[in-house]
């Protein structure tokens, strides 16, 4: 994977309620990380509160990491899709650099107010937070409901 171009963000200390029975960092833990800091992304890129993940490619545990220490997530957009952006992640050891996690694709999907897919309109990555939503978003309204 090309890491030249991934922004590493979000930093976390691995901590005892983290762990799994050998006592290494349970991968659900990493995932639920994985998963917000990217919605977050998502949402930063698309310029909407309502993105949902579609898809995820295989997820590659390369190595662990131990109670006590630092990782730091990183994203990079790679696809604008008409209403999908694919993004590829990686999450390292802060310190080493050691690689601990790839997952090459998550796909989300930006919502309209009916919660169908909805066209973002974005085709560049941007690096602020010009797109950022003002707002929170009431939730979909189901037709059936
Ligand atoms: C004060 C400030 C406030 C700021 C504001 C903050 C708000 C803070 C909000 C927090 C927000 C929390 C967000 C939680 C995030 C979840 O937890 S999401 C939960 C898990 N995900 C879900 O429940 C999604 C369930 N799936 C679905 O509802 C439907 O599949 C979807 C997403 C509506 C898509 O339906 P569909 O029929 O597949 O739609 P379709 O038009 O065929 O495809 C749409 C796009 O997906 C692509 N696609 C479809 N299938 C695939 C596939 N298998 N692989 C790759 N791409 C695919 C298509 O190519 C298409 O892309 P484009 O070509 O348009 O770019």
């Amino acid at each position: 994977m090309d890491l030249q171009n991934i922004n590493f963000n979000t930093r976390k200390w691995v901590r005892p309620e983290d762990l799994n029975a050998n006592g290494t960092l349970f991968g659900g833990s990493l995932l639920r990380w994985i998963d917000e800091e990217a919605t977050i992304y998502a949402i930063l890129q698309m310029g909407n509160g309502r993105v949902v993940t579609k898809f995820m490619s295989e997820i590659n545990f390369v190595s662990s990491a131990q109670q006590g220490d630092l990782i730091e997530m990183g994203l990079r957009a790679t696809k604008f899709g008409r209403t999908s952006l694919t993004m590829r992640a990686e999450v390292r050891n802060m310190v080493t650099r050691r690689s601990i996690l790839t997952i090459d694709r998550i796909v989300f999907v930006n919502l309209g107010a009916d919660g169908n897919p909805a066209p973002h309109g974005y085709t560049e990555i941007t690096y602020d937070r010009d797109r950022l939503p003002a707002e929170h978003l009431p939730p979909v309204v189901s037709v059936d409901a």
